[in-house]
C-alpha cells in the first residue's frame, strides 16, 4: 500500500511513537506572533529553561499592529504591550524577530512563504489557526495553542495524535472571474464549517495544479474554516519556481539536494485516504457569504436560503445569524449596499491579489460612500506594490493603501469596521463581531470585493467582463 503525502511527511518526523499515546513529532519551523507567545515565554522563564533551537523559530508582529503610522508608538495600550513583550521575549531568548519597522515584517503566514522559510516536506507550527496556509508548499503545517507553543519552544517537538486523511479533488476549468478564494468558499459552503473536522486535507486535481502559489495559499489558508486540522498540496514545478532564489531557500548544492527530496513528495497512486471528495471547477461561480460562519456561502447570483431549505434543527442558529446580518431568508445578495471594503488578511493580501485588484480598478473610481482599505500582507508586498505603481492606481481610485498587518481581519488593533456597517472582506472569518463590535461581514474574493468598491453594492464581477 502506498502512502499519502501527509503520511510521508508526518511519519518521517515522528521521534517517539507509543500505542495509545500521541506521537512526538519533530518541528522544522516554528512561527510565533505577539498574541499567543507571551505566556509560552513566561512558562520557560518560570522553569528556567531556554528555547531549545532558537534558530528554528521566527517571530513577527502582525495582529496588534496599526496599519497607519507604524513609525510612531502604538496608541492602544494593550496592543503596544503585546508587541513590546514580543520584542523583549525574542531578544531575551535569542529568536529572530521581524518586528515593526523591519523590512520583512508582515502577517506571519505571508512572510514565511515569501522569505522561503516555508519549504516542502517541513513540519511547521504556529500558535495560530491559519498556519494551514503553509501547506500550499507541501508542508504539514497546523495551528497550535499557547501551551503547545511553550512545548515546541522547549523541545522543538509536539505531542499530537495523527489526524485522518481526506482528499479533495477539483478538476476542470474555472470560469471567468472565479478565483481560488471562490473554490474554497464553494467547498466550505458544500461541506459546512465542520465538514472536515478531524481530517488533514490534501487538495488535488488539475484545477489546483493550474493555480499559482499565491492562489494555493488562499485555499490551504481556509482549510481550518471547514474544521480541518490543516490542508496541503503536493509541491510541483510551480512550487519550486516560486521558491528558487528566495532569501532563506536553500542555495547551490543544498538546493539540488532539497529538490531531489521535494520531488518525492506526492501521494502514491495507491495511497489510502479516509475520505475522498470531488468537485467540478466549472460549477463554481464567484462566491459570497451571507451569514456568520464561513460555511454560510452562496454563488453571487444565488439567494440566501429560504427557511424551508434549512434543516429544522439548524433554523434557530440560521435565524440568529440573519438577524445579526440584518438580512432576509430567500433574498438575493446582489445589489446589497456595502459600506466598507477590506482587501487584506493572510487569505488574500499577497502581491498577486493586489495586482489583480489594481488591474481591475485601473481608471475606475470607488463609489463615493464606500471606505476601501487595502492592507498588504507584508512590508515586501507593500514595497513591491509601490515599485509597480499599484499604489498610484489605488490612490486614483480612492482606495487607501495601508501598512502591513492583520488589520480589520480580526480588529484586534485600531482597524475596526463600525457597528451595523456592511463590509465585504477578503479575509477568512465572518463571525459575529470579528471585524469590530456589531460589524457585518461578507467574505468574498479580491475581485468581488473590488467590484463592490466600485459600485458600492454586492456585484457580480463578471458584469464588468462582457
Ligand atoms: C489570534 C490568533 C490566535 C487567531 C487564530 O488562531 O487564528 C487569529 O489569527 C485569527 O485569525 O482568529
Ligand atoms: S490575517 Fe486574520 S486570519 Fe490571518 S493570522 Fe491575522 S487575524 Fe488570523
Amino acid at each position: 500500500m502506498g502512502k499519502t503525502l501527509f503520511d510521508k511527511i508526518w511519519d518521517s518526523h515522528v521521534v517517539v511513537k507509543k500505542a495509545g499515546h500521541p506521537d512526538a513529532v519533530y518541528i522544522n519551523t516554528h512561527f510565533i506572533h505577539e498574541v499567543t507567545s507571551p505566556q509560552a515565554f513566561d512558562g520557560l522563564r518560570k522553569r528556567g529553561i531556554p528555547v531549545f533551537r532558537p534558530g528554528k523559530t521566527k517571530a513577527t508582529a502582525d495582529h496588534n499592529v496599526p496599519t497607519l503610522h507604524q513609525d510612531q508608538p502604538i496608541k492602544e495600550a494593550l496592543s503596544r504591550h503585546q508587541v513590546e513583550m514580543l520584542t523583549k521575549n525574542t531578544s531575551e531568548f535569542g529568536v529572530d524577530l521581524y518586528g515593526l519597522g523591519h523590512r520583512y515584517q508582515g502577517i506571519v503566514h505571508v512572510i514565511g512563504p515569501e522569505l522561503g522559510i516555508t519549504l516542502p516536506g517541513m513540519t511547521i507550527v504556529c500558535g495560530d489557526s491559519h498556519t494551514s496556509t503553509h501547506g500550499a508548499f507541501g508542508a504539514v503545517a497546523f495551528g497550535i495553542g499557547t501551551s503547545e507553543v511553550e512545548q515546541v519552544l522547549a523541545t522543538q517537538c509536539i505531542l499530537q495524535y495523527k489526524p485522518k486523511r481526506m482528499k479533495i479533488e477539483i478538476n476542470g476549468q474555472l470560469g471567468k472571474g472565479v478565483l481560488s478564494k471562490d473554490i474554497i468558499l464553494y467547498i466550505i459552503s458544500k461541506i459546512s464549517a465542520s465538514g472536515a473536522t478531524g481530517y488533514f486535507v490534501e487538495y488535488a486535481g488539475d484545477a489546483i495544479r493550474n493555480l499559482s502559489m499565491e492562489a494555493r495559499m488562499t485555499i490551504c489558508n481556509m482549510s481550518i474554516e471547514m474544521g480541518a486540522r490543516g490542508g496541503l498540496i503536493a509541491p510541483d514545478e510551480t512550487t519550486f519556481a516560486y521558491l528558487k532564489g528566495r532569501e532563506f531557500a536553500p542555495k547551490g548544492t543544498d538546493w539540488d539536494n532539497a529538490l531531489a527530496y521535494w520531488q518525492t513528495l506526492y501521494s502514491d497512486a495507491d495511497a489510502d485516504f479516509d475520505s475522498v471528495l470531488s468537485f467540478d471547477a466549472a460549477d463554481i461561480e464567484p462566491q459570497i457569504t451571507y451569514g456568520t460562519n464561513p460555511g454560510m456561502g452562496i454563488g453571487i447570483t444565488g439567494h440566501i436560503p429560504a427557511l424551508e431549505e434549512i434543516e429544522e434543527k439548524e433554523r434557530p442558529s440560521f435565524r440568529k445569524s440573519l438577524d445579526y446580518m440584518h438580512l432576509q431568508p430567500g433574498k438575493p445578495l446582489l445589489g446589497q449596499k456595502v459600506d466598507y471594503v477590506f482587501i487584506g488578511s493572510c487569505t488574500n493580501s499577497r502581491i498577486e491579489d493586489l495586482r489583480l485588484v489594481a488591474d481591475f480598478v485601473k481608471g475606475k473610481q470607488k463609489a463615493s460612500d464606500v471606505v476601501v482599505w487595502i492592507v498588504p500582507g507584508s512590508k515586501q508586498v507593500e514595497a513591491q506594490a509601490k515599485a509597480e505603481g499599484i499604489d498610484k492606481i489605488f490612490a486614483d481610485a480612492g482606495f487607501q493603501l495601508r501598512e502591513p498587518g492583520c488589520s480589520a481581519c480580526l480588529a484586534m488593533n485600531e482597524d475596526k469596521v463600525p457597528a451595523d456597517m456592511y463590509c465585504i472582506s477578503t479575509s477568512n472569518r465572518n463571525f459575529e463581531g470579528r471585524q469590530g463590535p456589531n460589524a457585518r461581514t461578507f467574505l468574498a474574493s479580491p475581485l468581488t470585493a473590488a467590484a463592490a468598491a466600485i459600485t458600492g453594492k454586492v456585484t457580480d464581477i463578471r458584469s464588468f467582463m462582457q
